[in-house]
């Protein structure tokens, strides 16, 4: 068992005369439980005292005349007993505690229980969590008595832990290794591949012990609900080594064995089966070969050669050494007291007692290890170390005058020095405030330089370009400039713009600089803080001034951000003035060139006049007082807002929204939030007089949107009367007919252009469900003259209305060639054919008749026939009434005119349809009909009923709304 070691130095084993020792045998008896108590068993087993034991036997000998003189009671001595009230305490430190010091200086030690199945062995070695047995017992007292000479000593402790479980070796520690070889050499019982973990403390050990204890092999027995099905091995190794170094050297290795052996079963108590039969069988022959090595070990007759019998189970083979070799050996027997189990407990106590006769020779296990002459030197070193280390302890201990004095005098040095530590921190601390306080300034010297450059900037280019604007205005290059005192103001403005700006630039490297200086002893002091800072107070101090610089920088940051939106709100101001400028120039122009037409008599369109009005309308109107300057007249403006009347007319929303541009933005988000709820209240008042036009919802959001988000359209309609002017070449004499077809032209462009924005934004947001897009194509190209979109507001009535506002002598070709360039789908624009009903002819299922001559009319032979065919062309019929001609009315009971074709729209299931006829007396009548039909009603009447718009008179236009209206 002795192990060479130590940095290769020579090792000579010693090979001491061991004592003779007998093996030390405890029995433990457990305590009743519950199902034995159940069964009726009485107790037979006592401990008279700590240790005689005796053991009833439950048979009544009287009807044996065999037994009859025999007593039923057997008395059993033990070096220890204990009863069912034992603690696992008591039972470790009357038997195995004593072991510790001889593990430690070097012997070989072994504590195994021994008994039936249930009897309490695991209980005993391993015990609970709340109880521990005695391999945590042993390994805390193994740790603390280690530390107790640790000063002198240097310990390592190695640990391994393996299962001998159907004969075979199974490391718990890595049980992924598999099984294991048991090997037997000159030094000792050897396990191939066993693995040894080093361990430091008491809680490493546990940790290792509960590992290894989970991978043991348990299973559920009649016996025991846990019995070990394995024969547990615990070794652990201790090696000591004095720490004072000397020519030759003793290294003392130490093992430990604990031992939870499986217990022996019969398998009529047991009722084990299969698997559980096999493991009993193995079990109870390694402890048959147990049993067999205790009876040789023990025989009495010293003079006899005795043979025993290590090799007939891998048990025995390990526990050689513990049994008969250089081991002190502790067996501790368990028993069960119930009479169930007599035979097992009388089998136990008397194998235990004969192992009490067992002997074993007890040396220590010593490597005397002689060093190298090289080896000196460390040694001398190490020894010297070892000299100054107990001067100081002697310094230590003998606390004299003197040293009290030179105590006393370090603790005044120690304070001395935390003082000028202090000071130290108070000195970096202002230092820190310093940097702190310069990068303050810098940055916020920066933020400023930063807006006020963009100021510059901006005032530059723009307040530039303005100017030269405004020279040019006044004609010619700068070179030869009428008014020179203008010139030299702004010459000179320009020129302080510049330096300004230099100067600007200038101090803005000088920060830059400044910057980078700062930035330089930031770094370093970033570096000296932590070398200086020793206490967490100090840190803790530095901690909180970093804080504050953070949010003090925070602060810069946003009063920058602050300047930066004044900033903005003072560029849009600037813009907004320049806007005014621009408008008064046009103002100027329009004035102007009006004086001229009407200096010189020219015959101006009606348009341009009607135009001319609506602009002096305007103009004056957006001339109101600054509402800056008001603050009342501000308020009073947001209350406008609030009031539901005053959005009634179209032009108060531009113009207050002009206005509120140049207000602060809570107003404006305030206004704004007023103007769009009371234009929805509007509108839905409006669609409650007006169902017939109204708009949907959305399309209502989109006309608010369209008013809300574009204050400055006052400013584009003045672009399109520049337009429209420039187009009329206004100031030159006119060919009167000409240009007026040109500006109703371009008037027509427009409106068109409007309408069919409005159009498009009004399919956009249709609900499907409401109308039937496929079928409402067919229907349209059926009406292309009539109608080319579904929500068009450019109807025919409202363009004849344009013409008679405009004079228009367009033709009906004319009108057509308007329609068809923007209107009509672009798969007839190309066979230019209009096809009466684009109905497939084989989905047609003849709910209507359709007159062979309209089809594949074109559109302007269809427009023709139809208004030949009703009283008036279709523009006339229009003046006839003012409100219908601004908005056509439904009208459900048209007049009747014969010889007119009829024109029927009807319902078919789930689809409109158009029927034309001239075969009828009446039939001038016009219906349209909208929306769904109940499936499988295919009447007329029920196409009437779900209608919800028919009859137009004949003639009128508005017919080519009939899609969406
Ligand atoms: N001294 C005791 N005090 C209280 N309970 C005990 C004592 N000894 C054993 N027991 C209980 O008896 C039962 C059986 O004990 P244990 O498992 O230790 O038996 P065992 O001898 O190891 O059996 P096996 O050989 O089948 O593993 C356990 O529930 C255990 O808690």
């Amino acid at each position: 068992m002795n192990e060479p070691a130590v940095d290769g130095s020579h090792v000579s084993l010693k090979a001491p005369r061991g004592d003779d020792q007998s093996l030390i045998v405890a029995l433990r008896i457990r305590p009743m439980n519950e199902d034995e108590i159940l069964q009726g068993a009485t107790p037979i087993s006592h401990c008279v005292d700590d240790k005689m034991v005796v053991l009833m036997d439950p048979l009544d000998g009287n009807e044996d005349i065999l037994r009859a003189n025999r007593t039923r009671e057997r008395q059993f001595m033990f070096d220890a007993a204990f009863d069912g009230t034992a603690s696992q305490k008591e039972v470790y430190e009357k038997t195995s505690k004593a072991l510790i010091p001889s593990v430690i200086n070097g012997f070989n030690a072994t504590v195994f229980a021994y008994g039936a199945t249930g009897a309490g062995k695991t209980y005993t070695m391993l015990g609970t969590d709340d109880d521990p047995g005695i391999m945590a017992h042993a390994l805390n007292d193994l740790f603390l008595e280690m530390d107790k000479s640790k000063e002198s000593m240097k310990y390592s402790v190695r640990l391994s832990y393996l299962e001998i479980y159907n004969e075979m070796i199974r490391d718990l520690l890595h049980p992924e290794t598999g099984f294991l070889d048991l090997r037997e050499d000159a030094k000792g019982v050897q396990i191939a591949g066993l693995s040894e973990v080093n361990a430091q403390c008491t809680g490493e050990v546990m940790e290792i012990l509960i590992r290894g204890n989970r991978e043991r092999t348990q299973e559920p027995t009649a016996a025991n609900k846990a019995s070990s099905r394995s024969h547990a091995v615990l070794q652990i190794s201790v090696q000591q080594q004095s720490r004072l170094r000397d020519v030759t050297q003793q290294i003392r290795t130490g093992k430990f064995f604990l031992v939870d052996l499986a217990g022996s079963e019969r398998a009529a108590n047991t009722q084990n089966r299969g698997k559980r039969m096999v493991e009993g069988a193995h079990i109870n022959r390694s402890l048959l070969a147990l049993g067999n090595c205790i009876n040789a070990l023990s025989s009495m007759d010293k003079t006899k050669l005795r043979y025993v019998n290590y090799r007939d189970s891998k048990l025995t083979r390990l526990l050689k050494d513990s049994l008969g070799g250089n081991c002190k050996t502790i067996m501790i027997a368990h028993v069960s007291p119930a009479s169930l189990f007599f035979e097992e407990s009388r089998n136990t106590l008397v194998y235990a007692d004969r192992a009490k006769h067992i002997k074993t020779k007890v040396r220590r296990n010593v490597a005397d290890v002689t060093y190298h002459l090289a080896q000196y030197h460390n040694i001398i070193q190490d020894l010297k170390e070892e000299i100054k280390r107990l001067h100081r302890r002697l310094e230590k201990q003998s606390c004299s005058h003197a040293t009290c004095i030179r105590s006393v005098h370090n603790a005044v040095m120690e304070d001395a020095k935390k003082d000028s530590e202090e000071s130290d921190l108070d000195r970096l601390k202002a230092q820190l405030m310093r940097v702190f306080d310069s990068q303050t300034a810098l940055r916020w010297e920066r933020e400023k330089e930063l807006v006020a450059g963009r100021k510059l900037h901006f005032k530059d280019d723009d307040r530039l370009r303005f100017e030269e604007k405004r020279l040019e205005k006044h004609g010619g290059s700068t070179d030869e400039l009428d008014d020179p005192d203008d010139v030299v103001q702004a010459k000179e403005h320009l020129q302080s713009l510049i330096t300004e700006r230099q100067m600007a630039e200038k101090l803005k490297e000088d920060l830059q600089k400044q910057v980078i200086d700062t930035r330089q002893k930031a770094g370093q002091l970033e570096e000296a803080l932590p070398k200086s800072l020793q206490s967490q107070e100090q840190r803790e101090i530095l901690r909180l001034l970093c804080r504050v610089q953070e949010l003090q920088v925070e602060s810069i940051d946003m009063q920058s951000a602050c300047l930066l939106r004044n900033y903005e709100i003072a560029k849009r101001d600037v813009a907004v003035e320049m806007l005014r400028d621009h408008k008064e120039l046009c103002h100027e122009i329009i004035v102007q060139q009006k004086a001229l037409i009407d200096e010189r008599q020219l015959n101006a369109p009606k348009a341009l006049d009607d135009l001319m009005e609506l602009y002096n309308q305007e103009y004056h109107e957006f001339s109101l007082p600054d509402i800056n300057s008001h603050k009342d007249g501000l308020t009073a403006l947001v209350s406008r807002a609030d009031d539901t009347t005053e959005l009634n007319s179209d032009l108060i929303l531009p113009k207050i929204c002009t206005r509120i541009f140049r207000t602060d933005s809570h107003t404006r988000q305030q206004f704004l939030k007023n103007a769009s709820y009371n234009l929805a209240q509007y509108a839905d008042q409006k669609n409650k007089d007006d169902k017939f036009f109204s708009p949907s919802p959305i399309a209502r959001q989109i006309q608010q949107k369209q008013i809300v988000s574009s204050p400055l359209s006052p400013v584009s309609r003045q672009k399109s009367i520049v337009t429209l002017s420039s187009h009329s070449n206004l100031s030159t004499p006119l060919h009167l007919r000409d240009h007026r077809d040109v500006i109703a032209s371009n008037t027509r462009h427009i409106a068109k252009l409007a309408a069919k924005r409005r159009t498009t934004k009004a399919q956009q947001y249709m609900p499907q469900d409401q109308y039937d897009f496929s079928d409402a194509a067919s229907l349209n190209r059926a009406n292309v003259s009539m109608s080319m979109d579904k929500d068009s507001h450019l109807t025919e009535s409202r363009l004849a209305l344009h013409d008679q506002n405009f004079g228009s002598s367009l033709t009906i070709d004319e009108q057509r060639s308007v329609l068809t360039d923007n209107q009509v789908p672009s798969r007839r624009k190309k066979n230019n054919q209009l096809r009466v009903l684009g109905k497939d002819s084989t989905r047609n299922r003849g709910n209507y008749a359709l007159p062979a001559k309209y089809n594949q009319m074109s559109p302007e032979e269809f427009f023709q026939q139809l208004a030949l065919s009703g009283s008036r062309r279709p523009n006339d019929s229009i003046n006839e009434n003012p409100a219908r001609r601004s908005r056509p009315q439904a009208t459900p009971h048209s007049t009747r005119h014969a010889n007119q074709p009829q024109v029927k729209v009807k319902a078919n299931t789930h689809k409109m349809q158009l029927m034309f006829s001239e075969d009828n007396e009446s039939a001038d009548r016009v219906k349209v009909a909208q929306g769904k039909r109940a499936k499988g009603d295919k009447t007329e009447a029920a196409a009437k009923k779900n209608a919800s718009i028919s009859g137009y008179r004949n003639g009128d236009i508005s017919i080519t709304g009939f899609g969406i209206q």
